[in-house]
């Protein structure tokens, strides 16, 4: 039988959505420390948050393009599991970051052609795992937006990886059958506004992704 996929729910805010998410089987949760998000929270809401989710799943602290002084700020307040770095981020920082955090890296990167995948071989062997989002728009993710799944079909993997943007309890499926993702990453799909994450849709997605 195939493994059901790892499946992160992003951008919660509250203490009943991020219970809902570990009741419903996710096996990572992402908290977005951001201010243009709708779904920023300050770093003592996500510590909380973070204290709160235990040690059974997997915490993300979500940064775009932070300082150096926020980014330590944030990991020694929050202690992730993971720091996924959702900007222009460079190799370099992630390689100091690495170094310095007992973390996870992961970098998302926008795919927007074949040309991006041979691109971010860039972050082989410094990255722990790349997520796959749609490219930034008006703001560099969050929004909704589905990348070309196809250009992932015959890709060779070298590092870990996932899929994030545009997912949704009704296409994860077809996401997952079209491009064989071992992880699925969703934040607005599980909403009833921006922002507003929906218990309900949070279920219906993990059990759409089989967990
Ligand atoms: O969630 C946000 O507001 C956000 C802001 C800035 C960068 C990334 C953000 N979210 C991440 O974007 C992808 C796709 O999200 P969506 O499902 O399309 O809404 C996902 O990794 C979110 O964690």
């Amino acid at each position: 039988m195939n493994m059901p996929p790892l499946v992160k729910i992003c951008g919660l805010k509250t203490p009943e959505t991020l219970d809902a998410a570990i009741r419903g089987g996710a096996t990572h949760i992402g908290l977005v420390h951001y201010e243009p998000s709708p779904r920023h929270v300050d770093l003592k809401t996500a510590a909380e948050l973070r204290k709160r989710a235990g040690p059974h799943i997997k915490v993300a602290l979500l940064l775009v393009n932070a300082s150096q002084q926020l980014t330590g700020d944030a990991l020694g307040m929050v202690r992730p599991d993971i720091i996924q770095f959702h900007g222009s981020e460079t190799p370099e920082w992630l390689a100091v970051v690495k170094r310095l955090a007992p973390a996870e890296i992961w970098k998302a990167v926008g795919l927007k052609d074949a040309e991006t995948l041979v691109r971010m071989q860039k972050y082989n062997g410094i990255a722990d795992r790349i997520l796959f989002d749609a490219p930034a728009a008006a703001l560099p993710g969050g929004t909704g937006t589905r990348f070309d799944w196809s250009l992932l079909k015959n890709h060779r993997h070298s590092m870990d990886w996932g899929i994030a943007g545009g997912l949704t309890p009704e296409n994860v499926g077809e996401a997952l059958a079209a491009t064989g993702a071992p992880l699925v990453d969703v934040s607005s799909g599980v909403e009833s506004a921006p922002g507003v994450k929906d218990v309900d849709k949070i279920a219906a997605f993990l059990k759409a992704a089989g967990r």
